[in-house]
This record gives structure tokens, sequence and C-alpha cells, in this order.
């Protein structure tokens, strides 16, 4: 008689997650005995017979699952069947190791389940997976919050921009001017701290680094696929940018009163206070089309811009670092240099263009797959 297996289950907005405890599981498909696997099959109802029979199986709206295991330790049979409280997508992933198979499942529409089976009463060898346990409010926390942050920072830097650049003696054309000035970035270190331009670093990198910190986990997201996004566009934005936040004006103190502050924190705002309630409204499967039309199209004039900003920062840092040295390595005495740190941010530079080159290309597919795939439907 075949034994039921420990089932662990969590879930995300898009997948399900199932880790069955089958120590040194062997599965057999159509007879053969594949080693450590499992033996999915789908179906509209639960089924009856041999499991066999639904492997080719593909259906729209699928809601049960069952698996088949050949355990080697005692020659014992593994199965169990459920039934999904909603449709989930025939696709199926699967990995196994030798103590436990873990199944990626995903829901035929985005959503957060009240529980995973149908009947109220759940199966006695189903049980939450604790390593992966999210509540809906876990999962939208963290967008929640950087949106918050994002937004604060944006607001508060419109409305000193507006208080503070008012009455201002100094033309903006100035202000530009001074910001793209890359021989000597101390002119306009002193003067004017009260302008917006030139305190945005002491009023607002806080929250940025807050931020960009929590932002670090868009990179783990896409890693585990906790979100459906590529991990090296994502891991380009967040190692971009966390290197001009934290190695160029955080370290350099020179630079936190230079204007290129302000245009470089503007530029990364301005596209998130669309983009985290995009996904926000997403995780209600929501859709606003003012909305994702600004998400996936704000991008095309900020991302260049905000990759010349931070450009413009990179070489206003070089003379800096070739003064103090900081983060120069050190050449044995015989030699009696060093290696200035400047000399990366001049390969710096050319990855810049590089990242902004392979990510304008992810964005660009991104906002085709989504307003193609529209127009399709539409038709
Ligand atoms: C190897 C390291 C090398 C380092 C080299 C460094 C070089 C650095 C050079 C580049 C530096 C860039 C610095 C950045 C500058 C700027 O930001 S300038 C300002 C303008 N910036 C932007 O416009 C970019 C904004 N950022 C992004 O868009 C993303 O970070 C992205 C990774 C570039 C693309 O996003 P992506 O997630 O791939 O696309 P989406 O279509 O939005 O999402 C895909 C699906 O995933 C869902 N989703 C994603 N995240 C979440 C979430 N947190 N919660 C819920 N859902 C989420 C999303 O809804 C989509 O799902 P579907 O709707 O079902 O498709």
């Amino acid at each position: 008689m075949a034994l039921t297996p420990l089932v662990y289950w969590a879930q995300r907005h898009e997948e399900i997650y199932l880790r069955v405890e089958l120590t040194d599981a062997q599965v057999r498909v159509n007879g053969t005995l594949l080693g450590v696997a499992v033996h999915l099959a789908y179906c509209t109802e639960i089924p009856s017979g041999d499991s066999d029979l639904y492997d080719h199986l593909t259906c729209s709206g699928c809601r049960c699952i069952s698996a088949q295991g050949h355990g080697a330790k005692g020659q014992n049979e593994y199965e169990f069947s459920l039934e999904f409280l909603l449709p989930v997508k025939p696709e199926v992933s699967h990995k196994s190791t030798q103590r436990q198979v873990n199944i990626t499942v995903r829901k035929a529409q985005r959503g957060w389940w009240e529980r995973l089976v149908v009947q109220e009463r759940k199966p006695v060898f189903l049980a939450p997976d604790f390593d992966r346990w999210l509540d809906e409010s876990d999962a939208e926390m963290e967008i929640r919050e950087k949106f918050l942050g994002f937004s604060w920072i944006f607001v508060n830097m419109t409305v000193r921009l507006f208080i503070f650049g008012q009455g201002e003696e100094r033309l903006l054309w100035l202000k530009v001017s001074h910001c793209f000035s890359f021989t000597d970035p101390i002119i306009s270190n002193t003067p004017l701290t009260s302008d917006s331009l030139y305190d945005t670093f002491h009023t607002i990198s806080d929250v940025m680094f807050f931020c960009q910190i929590l932002a670090a986990v868009e990179v783990l997201n896409a890693a585990f696929g906790v979100v459906r996004t590529s991990v090296i566009p994502t891991l380009i934005q967040v190692v971009g940018r966390n290197f001009v936040l934290f190695i160029i004006f955080g370290s350099l103190e020179k630079m936190h009163n230079q204007p290129v502050v302000f245009f470089v924190f503007y530029l990364w705002s301005a596209i998130e206070i669309f983009r985290y309630p995009f996904y926000m409204l997403g995780c209600f499967n929501t859709e606003w089309k003012t909305l994702t039309w600004l998400r996936y199209t704000v991008w095309i004039p900020l991302y260049p811009l905000g990759v010349l900003a931070e450009a413009v920062a990179v070489i206003q840092s070089i003379p800096i670092f070739d003064e103090n040295k900081f983060l120069s390595i050190p050449l044995p005495k015989a030699i009696g240099t060093s290696i200035s740190f400047s000399y990366f941010l001049h390969v710096y530079l050319v990855l810049m263009f590089l990242g902004l080159f392979i990510n304008f290309r992810h964005l660009y597919k991104q906002r085709n797959r989504r307003f193609h795939t529209k127009k399709r439907k539409a038709k």
C-alpha cells in the first residue's frame, strides 16, 4: 500500500511551493526507475486509478496534483493528492534531493489564497513550510516601505526645490553648469547651504540609504523566484545605484554638497513613485492603465538621464579619490606608490554604459511584452 509523505507548503502571489519529505525517494515514470525524481500529474478531478494516465495531461484550469514516489528504503511507495483551492497552470517545475522533492506550481491567476486546498479541514499530511512562509502582508510590506521612502524623497525634493529655489540669485543654468563641472568639485562646495540643490545629501541621504538597502531584497526576490523578474537586470540596477550612493556619495564628504546628488536622487525616485504602486496593484490583481503606461514609459527618458547623472558624479569624484587616496591599493615600498581607486572608476564608467544598454534592452522588451500581449488579448 502506498504511504503518504509529509507535504509542506507556502505561497507567493504567483506560485505555490510544495516540499515533499521523501528521504531517498526514487520514482518510476512509465515503469522506469529514474532515481530521485517525482512523478506529477494534473487533473480536473482527483485521479482514481493509475496516475500515469495523467502524465501528459494539459488543462487550462487544473485543480489538483497527484505525486507518486518509490522509496528505496524499505521499498515503500509514496503518493499524495491535493485538490487546490483555485485553478493552477499545467506547467510544473520540481527539484529533487536525497531528502525532499521541491515542487513549484504556478497559480492560474495572481492572488493570495486563504488556504491551499478546497476542503476547509486540511489533510493531515499537509503543514505550512515555515522556512518559506510569508503572510500576504509580509510580501507587500517590503514594496510599501520602498514606495513610501521614494515618495517621501520625491515630494520632499520637489517642495524644497520650489521653496528654497525661489528668490535665489543664481540662475538655474548656473547651477546646472556647476553640476556638470568636472574640473573643480570644490567650487560649488561652500556657498548657499540652504539651497535645495546643494544640501540634498544632508536632508535626503538617510531615507535613500534605507530604501536602497531594502532594494537589495529585489535581487534576492528575483534569485529565489519570489517575483517574476530577471536576476541580471535587477542586480545591475541595485549594484549600480548602491555603488554611487555608498561609495561615491557616502564615502566622500566633498561630494555631499554637489548639486549632482540632487539630480541623481531626483531621477531615481521619479521612476519609483510609479513602479512600486504598479507592483502593489499587481499584488491585488488590479491594473490601472495610466499607471501601467507610466511604469513602462517613464524610464525611457529617465534611465539614460539617470545614468548620465551618475556618470557625472563618478567623473567628479575621480580627482577626490586621487587626492585622498581613499580605497587605493598600496604597492610594495620598492615601487613606492599605490594604485588609485580612480583607475577602477574609469573602468566602471565603461561598465555603466554597458549596464545601461543591458537594462534599456530589458525594459524595452518588458514594455513590448506588456503592451503587445495586451493588444493581442484585446483582439
Ligand atoms: C553584475 C553587476 C555589475 C554591475 C555593473 C554596474 C553597472 C551599472 C550600470 C547601470 C546603473 C543603473 C543605475 C540606475 C539608474 C536609475 O535608476 S535611473 C532612473 C530610472 N530608472 C528606471 O527606470 C529603472 C527602474 N528599475 C526597474 O525597472 C527594475 O529595477 C528593472 C530590474 C530594471 C526591471 O524591472 P523588472 O522587475 O524586470 O520588470 P517588471 O516588468 O516591472 O516586473 C516583472 C514582473 O515581476 C513583477 N514584480 C516585480 N517586482 C515585484 C514586486 N516587488 N512585487 C510584486 N511583483 C513584482 C511585476 O509585476 C511583473 O509581473 P507581471 O506584471 O506579471 O509581468
